[in-house]
């Protein structure tokens, strides 16, 4: 383990362990439950995490930055030339530095064959030799980041298609990048909120860790993540009540008024920032709704729902299970929906749930 960081290039010493090992499971820090205390996840995918965990230090430090407000201030930069047609939104500067340092950063770890973000038109070939595919949202909710309301870096990460190796560049690179969800072999999030918290999993159960700012370290703050089967909590931009199909307002109608199977009144919570209202609700569990089709398949919710899978939760499209679509595209988007089991099943149990109707909405 120590040898195969020896030769990380990111300007700083690997992170320490710290402390006593959290809660009895054997590790305390990040890299000790990937690298050794936790689970056998590899050195090849170890050096990986190392490296984006660093990227995402990176980028809460600049989130947080009082330096940022020269860049914050602007509005939208124009899209770049080539996004036209990928129904992308125009990317706002922070998206765009986050974008280059989790590039830079897989770059550096010397593992990583393609990275596809939201930020590229097109996925990028990094290296030959890569062992992994990364896909990334690397600022997701950035709309909301001059009022300081949290935002999030969303990753998933496949093993390279050898398979694809004879193939050109492009091609192979496309390929890679459209790898249904049940091949992720890790996947996580990093929330940038009153902490910064990495919420990953390699395949055995969900885990977070909490920045420690004074060493540096991801420290183990909730392991074992368990979303409680039922919440009290919907989760949903209900301005779009109007928009939404007869099944998703029943639903909705329902739940408030504490007229469901779950015999409560639910509560309404919505940040509009993915990262955070997940966050919420795994840890509080309900349901975390985007009923129209907006977010994207590939680096949104397939990540996120082998997050939740991995805590016992449910993730869909409305119809079917997240992890079983195969991504015809890049930038597909599709309605997400993520939450408790049984409050997911009660949801999908009102059938049509899924906003059609979607005219474009300004903010
Ligand atoms: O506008 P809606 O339908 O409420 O969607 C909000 C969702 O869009 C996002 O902002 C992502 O969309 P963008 O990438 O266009 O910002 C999520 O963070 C959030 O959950």
């Amino acid at each position: 383990m120590a040898s195969s960081l020896s030769g990380v290039a990111v300007g700083s010493t690997p992170p320490r362990a710290v402390g006593s090992s959290s809660a009895g499971t054997g590790f305390s820090t990040l890299m000790d439950y990937v690298g050794k205390g936790g689970i056998n996840a590899g050195d090849d995918l170890v050096v990986l995490l190392y490296h984006l965990q660093y990227a995402c230090k990176r980028i809460a430090a600049l989130v947080a930055s009082p330096f940022n407000s020269s860049i914050i201030g602007q509005s939208s930069v124009p899209a770049a030339a080539g996004t036209g047609g990928s129904g992308r939104d125009a990317p706002k500067p922070l998206d765009i530095v986050s974008n280059e340092i989790i590039l830079s950063s897989l770059r550096n770890s010397g593992k990583v064959a393609v990275m596809a973000s939201e930020e590229d038109d097109t996925p990028i070939w990094i290296n030959d030799e890569g062992k992994f595919v990364v896909v990334t949202d690397p600022l997701d909710g950035s709309r909301n980041i001059d009022a300081s309301i949290p935002t999030g870096t969303i990753f998933g990460v496949y093993n390279r298609l050898v398979e694809l190796d004879h193939l050109p560049t492009e091609e192979k690179a496309q390929l890679n990048s459209l790898q249904s969800g049940t091949r992720l072999v890790a996947a996580g999030y990093v929330l940038y909120s009153s902490a910064t918290i990495i919420c990953t999993s390699i395949g055995s159960g969900t885990h977070a860790f909490t920045l420690d700012h004074s060493t540096g370290d991801f420290i183990l703050t909730h392991p074992n993540i368990k979303i409680p089967p039922r919440g009290q909590i919907y989760s949903v931009n209900d301005a779009r009540y109007f928009d939404w199909p007869e099944g998703l307002r029943k639903y909705i109608d329902t739940v408030r008024q504490g007229k469901g199977k779950y015999p409560k009144k639910y509560s309404a919570r919505y940040i509009c920032s993915l990262v955070a209202d997940l966050h919420r609700t795994l840890l509080y569990g309900g349901v975390a709704m985007n009923p129209r089709d907006h977010l994207r398949l590939v680096y949104e919710a397939n990540p996120l729902s082998f997050l939740v899978e991995q805590a016992g939760g449910k993730g869909s499209d409305g119809k079917n299970r997240i992890l079983s679509i195969q991504p015809v595209k890049l930038h597909q988007r599709l309605p997400l929906f993520l939450g408790s089991l049984e409050d997911m099943e009660e949801l999908e149990s009102y059938g049509d749930v899924q906003q059609k109707v979607n005219p474009g909405y300004e903010i």
